[in-house]
């Protein structure tokens, strides 16, 4: 027999904040019949009051009271009680106020006139934020260890953000360049979240087929269209209960964007050939690399889902500008590619090497490069030379031989022989590389900014591939 707590466990108590009766007892009816405790006021004193002496798992309240706006009551109570989720009742239609809440700090809102069903889950999510072991951890908490790795100021900032955004259910919107840690920033949300028990869907917007894209997002059934041949689930139902992640959401199609605007406002959606709606309840976190409000003034994507999804925006820094983080990032990789028995490591140099470098494909890039110096590597040691930071292309390499910018210039490299392999991958793309910049530079007559500019590289990574394969300016 498992041990009892002496005292049966106190019921979660909300505060119910509104001034109109017939409403107020509407959700102290609902609320109570969850099995918890119910106070209600009708002020926003009246709600000061309470809230002094006693401890809510959750606030609801009205956005008009007598005395002032229900929006006060969210800064003041996400200010001074922040274990207390608020949440806000607003009236129909009225996206902008639900939007103002959400950004002020309320976790949920819920628009009049109030779906029950809508309410209990939202009541519910609430009081998860709080509740047992799995309670979700109050900004002001010992951050968890989080997958996103970096100890510079702009990602400890991100972290800090992510801890305290992540117990709304505010929509999130992403944005940063490719493979800077979109997808998993919004994975860290939601593990956070509390939602974290429930699926996480991430969605490729511009990866869908625009006919497809209904049937996917909203599920359809059986006979629906010709193909339908059994009912489905779409995205939206299959993230019920936990977190639905738009990517690219600027390559949306307009028609869709409609429908998708329609599904985020009533937290409903329709399968395609069915007639009733069915509720969802789905957090968004969209992401870009696009500027999604550049989008909205050339007219491709609508101003009403900007705003409906732009609620919170979180900005993942590019590689280049926190560099400081290499070492973590580059020790994190390290021992994912490696071993117990054959662990990997860097030799001397190649984190400077690496610092010299401009990342346009970011914390993928990083991934990618190491992945592959790790196959020329001898003995799991990465050199210098096994980087093969990007710069020359081999697209660039002319069969025909190279004019020789400096008496000190080595003879061409030969052509790749189809029949024998270099003795040395390393050391013959260097004799390449070697060769393609001193033909840039030649043309250029030294210029290495047009160098750069004629061999698609930053002058900064000219300027360090320069370095390494030793090539000087001659002398005049
Ligand atoms: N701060 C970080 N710490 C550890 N790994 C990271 C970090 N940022 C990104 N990564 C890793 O880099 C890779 C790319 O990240 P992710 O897919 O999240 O980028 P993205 O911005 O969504 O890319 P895209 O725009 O191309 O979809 C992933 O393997 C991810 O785990």
């Amino acid at each position: 027999m498992s041990a009892r707590s002496p005292q049966a466990p106190r019921s979660p108590r909300v505060l119910v904040v509104d001034d109109e009766a017939d409403l107020r007892e509407l959700l102290e009816l609902t609320l109570l019949k969850m099995g918890l405790d119910v106070d209600s006021a009708a002020s926003l004193a009246a709600a000061r009051a309470r809230l002094v002496d006693t401890e809510y798992q959750l606030v609801l309240t009205d956005m008009r009271l007598p005395d002032g706006l229900g929006l006060e009551l969210v800064r003041e109570v996400t200010a001074a009680y922040k274990n207390t989720p608020v949440a806000v009742v607003t009236a129909f239609g009225s996206t902008d106020n639900a939007v103002i809440a959400l950004k002020a700090g309320a976790f949920d809102y819920i628009s009049k006139p109030v779906a029950l069903d809508q309410l209990r889950v939202m009541v519910q999510s609430a009081l998860r934020l709080n509740a047992g072991p799995a309670a979700v951890q109050a900004p002001s908490a010992a951050p968890t260890a989080s997958r996103l790795r970096g100890e510079s100021a702009v990602i400890q900032a991100l972290r800090a953000q992510i801890a305290r955004l992540a117990r709304s259910m505010a929509p999130v919107a992403i944005h940063g360049e490719s493979g800077s840690g979109k997808e998993l920033a919004a994975r860290e949300i939601h593990a956070q979240s509390s939602r974290a028990a429930k699926p996480f869907i991430a969605v490729n917007c511009g990866a869908i087929p625009e006919a497809l894209m209904e049937a996917e997002f909203f599920g359809y059934r059986k006979g629906a269209f010709t193909g339908a041949a059994d009912d489905r689930e779409g995205f939206f139902q299959a993230a019920n209960g936990g977190t639905l992640m738009l990517d690219e959401v600027a390559d949306l199609p307009l028609a869709m964007q409609v429908k998708l605007l329609r599904a985020i406002q009533e937290r409903r959606v329709r399968k395609l050939g069915a007639t009733a709606e069915e509720p969802v309840d789905v957090r968004i976190v969209s992401a870009t690399h696009k500027n999604l409000a550049q989008c909205v003034e050339q007219g491709s994507f609508r101003q009403d889902l900007f705003y409906r999804l732009n609620v919170i925006e979180l900005s993942l820094p590019p590689l280049r500008e926190r560099l400081d983080d290499l070492g973590v990032l580059t020790a994190a990789i390290l021992e994912r590619l490696g071993t117990f028995e054959h662990k990997v490591a860097l030799g001397p140099g190649v984190l400077e090497a690496l610092r010299g470098y401009a990342f346009p494909g970011n914390v993928r890039e990083l991934e990618n490069i190491l992945e592959r110096a790790l196959a020329f590597a001898n003995g799991g040691v990465i050199q210098v030379g096994d980087l093969a930071l990007k710069g020359a292309r081999l697209a660039d390499m002319a069969a025909a031989p190279l004019p020789s910018p400096m008496p000190a210039a080595p003879s061409a490299v030969p052509p790749p022989n189809p029949d024998s392999l270099p003795s040395s991958l390393p050391e013959y793309l260097n004799q390449v590389e070697r060769e393609i910049i001193l033909r840039a530079l030649a043309q250029t007559h030294f210029n290495r900014t047009q160098a750069a500019q004629l061999l698609g590289i930053s002058f900064r990574q000219l300027r360090y591939q320069m370095q390494k394969l030793n090539i000087q300016e001659p002398e005049a």
